[in-house]
């Protein structure tokens, strides 16, 4: 209500007021209307990664965020650097496991017992490299090992367990078998080598690491984020299960995980993961560059260096205090995901005619125990299918009886197969080629695992 007591002119000042007001209002509501309508227009695609675990979905979906939202990109690099370590941790526990329980668990008789682990036939050949009946001990030991398809080591971040136990060691050294080096002409660096219980001991603290990396990307009680190695007691402590090495670290899709981590106070440096893998960097690489070590991961068949999340060629890099993980890295840095997430793309750099269209990519957790895809299938414009090719000597990590590009091949067919998908485009990745050139030309026979290629050159 006006004022009782306004005068004309306050009245008509008044008036000319609320009629601006009343323009702005309306101005504003016109706008709201033609962004509605605009958005309306707006194109959107949906497109949804498919293909089994560790064929690269999520790896593709962070090459989509690096090149078209490279700002979110950069900003979220850093997140990866305790992925990208606790790929480290896992690989060298692996390494350590590989070698045999220490010294402590591993008492004078187990020691005796032939094969109880490499810790005792280094043992072995520590206490006198001039004992011929030792190194020939040692040559038996290796050329006995015995292939256990369901008792292969991995570093627990997928793995290069091989499907075939007569396969040739074709990683393994041009100059020979590694008995015959260790029998006849050791390497310079050993015998003694390397004294694994004293190595096994400066990384104990590897194992906190581990813990406390898992506990930042898996913050206690919160079931947006999967269980991770073993499973968290009632105390929300994570308690570790048999066979932890093999079990993969997990998130489910999204972000959450790297919120978890931002808000972990040890974030922003001092990071007590960090100077602890820092210090014990001399020693992981002590481990890794050791011939000793490296016969013993050949001979069980254990290639790291092929598995996801890679990274003791960078140690010194890597676990340098002020690391700061490149694009490179964050690409090669291996988290299975569990669950299904959406990302929206809202494109920060020119894609040209599709300018203005905004993308929704879905990215899935690809083994078997989630093959729960179909509800995704509604709504999709087109499905990136990642196959693997690498993976045609390899088993999968879940089921160790199915040879993993037959998987890729099965899977394919189901979704080519499925009548929901009829008029969605089906783009066909097949990824991984530079392993696949590395073990073509390391001379792996690919007719060995897929028959009818037959007598084919192996190029
Ligand atoms: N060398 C090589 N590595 C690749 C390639 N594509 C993906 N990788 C690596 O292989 C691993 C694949 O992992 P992800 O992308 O997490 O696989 P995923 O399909 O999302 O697996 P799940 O989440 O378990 O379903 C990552 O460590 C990648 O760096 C490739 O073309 N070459
Ligand atoms: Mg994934």
């Amino acid at each position: 209500m006006p004022p009782p007591d306004e005068s004309p002119d306050a009245a008509n000042r008044r008036i000319a007021a609320e009629e601006h007001a009343r323009r702005v209002s309306a101005a504003i509501d016109a706008a709201i209307r033609a962004e509605r309508q605009a958005q309306r227009k707006k194109r959107i695609v949906r497109l949804l990664l498919l293909g089994q675990s560790e064929s690269g979905k999520s790896t593709t979906l962070r090459q989509f965020q690096r090149l078209y939202t490279p700002t979110r990109w950069r900003a979220e690099r850093r997140e990866w650097r305790g992925v990208v370590h606790l790929n480290v941790v896992r690989s060298v526990l692996t390494i350590l496991e590989a070698l045999g329980p220490g010294t402590s668990e591993n008492s004078a008789s187990g020691r005796k017992r032939r094969g109880s682990g490499a810790t005792s036939m280094l043992a072995t050949l520590q206490a006198g490299p001039s004992s011929s009946t030792q190194a020939l001990e040692y040559a038996e030991y290796t050329s006995h090992a015995e292939y256990h398809p369901t008792n292969n080591y991995t570093n627990g971040v997928g793995n290069g367990v091989d499907s075939d136990p007569e396969s040739p060691d074709y990683d393994s050294d041009p100059d020979g078998h590694c008995q015959g080096r260790f029998a006849h002409s050791p390497p310079a660096s050993s015998p003694p080598g390397i004294d694994v219980e004293a190595l096994r001991l400066r990384l104990l603290p590897l194992r906190h690491v581990e813990a406390l990396l898992i506990a930042r990307l898996v913050p206690p009680g919160g079931d947006a984020f999967g269980p991770v190695i073993g499973a968290r007691n009632g105390s929300g402590e994570l308690q570790e299960t048999g066979r932890d090495r093999e079990r993969e670290v997990f998130v489910r899709p999204g972000n959450r995980w790297k919120m978890g981590q931002g808000k972990s106070p040890e974030r922003e440096a001092p990071d007590t993961a960090q100077t602890t893998l820092h210090a014990c960097a001399p020693a992981m690489s002590a481990l890794w560059r050791d011939p000793f070590v490296r016969a013993v991961l050949r001979k069980r068949k254990i290639r790291l260096e092929e598995g996801p999340g890679f990274f003791l060629n960078d140690l010194e890099r890597v676990t340098g205090l002020g690391y700061l993980p490149t694009d490179d890295d964050v690409l090669r840095a291996r988290l299975k995901t569990v669950g299904v997430a959406e990302y929206t793309f809202e494109m920060e750099v020119s894609t040209g005619r599709e300018t203005g269209t905004e993308w929704r990519i879905v990215d899935v957790g690809g083994s078997r125990s989630q093959a729960t895809w179909v509800p995704f299938f509604d709504d999709v414009d087109a499905i990136i299918f990642l196959a693997p090719i690498s993976g045609f000597d390899q088993v999968l990590a879940e089921d160790r009886g199915v040879n993993r590009l037959e998987d890729s091949v099965l899977l394919w067919k189901a979704v080519c197969s499925n009548k929901l998908l009829a008029s969605v485009d089906l783009v066909l990745f097949l990824n991984k080629c530079d392993i696949l050139e590395r073990k073509l030309k390391a001379g792996v026979k690919l007719a060995r695992y897929v028959r009818s290629y037959a007598d084919r050159e192996n190029n």
